[in-house]
């Protein structure tokens, strides 16, 4: 039972408190030695002679697994844009839960089949003229991609290829480390306030662990959006790197961060992260009903509308 709990509830926080019967977040640090990835038990009925396994079963997203690495390349494929469905979102938080439950898997590297843009964020069209009850199965979809995004306990890198504006920008943000193509055409950022739509505390928080206070606060009101090189300049994105090579950079970035033990960078990672997380988990059903009710409203439809219509414009 131990260990089937321990396989099915990894992650940064509720990981190691499920495998070691602890009631309080906050007391579980000490308690994750025993939950950190180490070969245990079982373990090898998970491994497979194929050095490569594909895991995923849809056409939106392909995760490939290395098992002689120990590296999983989740790959974002929903053209036209990579824009972040109900169905897309249900498969990327499958994909990364089957992920953190393979003991062979020590890190993702997160990047897009697209050639110039990684995500469009969310779906827009999934939070317009939709019953109630259909915005609120999305956003607990949203919620439950960053929980195990943000939460995951492998290293996470994003190999951002093209632009990646609003959820897009949050995933990558997600990530444990972030390149991105060096392409002046390309763009990250949180632009929610040009949508006339509000960034969630969750959004903000993430966005604050990466860049700090004052950066977030002028990019969340302003909706910024960041060229490469300045997001580079406020710490938004790592490093930058010629296009062509930005996957194999963050190859060679993963391969340096497997370098550390993993149970040390994962409480490491779980400290940083845990209030965070316990923050939305606290306040999971109260943060859907908000987004139900705010994303219902006349005026926030007919903002998104505009929006969606100005982008259908022709482009200058
Ligand atoms: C309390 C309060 C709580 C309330 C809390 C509320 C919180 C909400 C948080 C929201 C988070 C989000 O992610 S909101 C999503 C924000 N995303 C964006 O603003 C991205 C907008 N898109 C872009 O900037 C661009 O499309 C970009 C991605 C750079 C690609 O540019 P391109 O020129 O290559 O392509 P385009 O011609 O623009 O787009 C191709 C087609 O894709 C469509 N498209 C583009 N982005 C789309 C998207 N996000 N969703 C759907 N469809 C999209 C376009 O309309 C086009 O449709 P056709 O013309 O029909 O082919």
């Amino acid at each position: 039972m131990a260990a089937l709990l321990l396989r099915t509830s990894r992650g940064l926080g509720a990981c190691l408190r499920v495998a070691t019967g602890c009631p309080s977040p906050s007391s579980c640090v000490v308690a994750a030695w025993s939950s950190a990835r180490w070969p245990r038990e079982g373990a090898v009925a998970w491994r497979t002679h194929a050095q490569v396994r594909h895991y995923s079963s849809s056409d939106k997203l392909s995760i490939d697994m290395d098992d002689k690495t120990g590296v999983a390349v989740l790959k974002l494929s929903n053209p036209p844009v990579n824009s972040l469905s109900l169905e897309l979102l249900t498969e990327l938080a499958i994909g990364l839960d089957k992920l953190e439950m393979n003991p062979s898997c020590r890190g993702v590297i997160m990047t897009s089949a697209h050639p110039h843009i990684f995500s469009a964020g969310l779906d827009v069209s999934e939070m317009m003229g939709k019953p109630t009850e259909h915005y609120r199965e999305f956003w607990r979809a949203v919620q439950e991609m960053w929980l195990k995004l943000y939460g995951s306990s492998l290293v996470t890198i994003a190999a951002i290829n093209g632009s990646s504006p609003a959820g897009g920008c949050l995933m990558a943000m997600c990530c444990d480390y972030r390149l991105m193509a060096d392409n002046p055409k390309y763009s990250i950022g949180l632009n929610e306030t040009k949508l006339g739509i509000v960034a969630p505390f969750w959004f903000r928080d993430t966005m604050m662990g990466v860049v700090g206070t004052r950066v977030t606060e002028r990019s969340l009101q302003l909706g910024l959006m960041y060229s490469p090189a300045e997001a580079v300049h406020v710490g938004l994105v790592d490093r930058t790197v010629p296009e062509e090579t930005v996957f194999e950079e963050a190859r060679t970035e993963m391969a340096r961060w497997l370098k550390i033990p993993d149970h040390a960078r994962q409480i490491t990672k779980s400290m940083m992260r845990k209030t965070t997380i316990d923050h939305l988990l606290a306040q999971r059903d109260s943060d859907i009903s908000n987004f139900a009710n705010f994303i219902s409203k006349d005026s926030i439809q007919k903002s998104l509308t505009a929006y969606m219509q100005a982008l259908r414009q022709p482009k200058k």
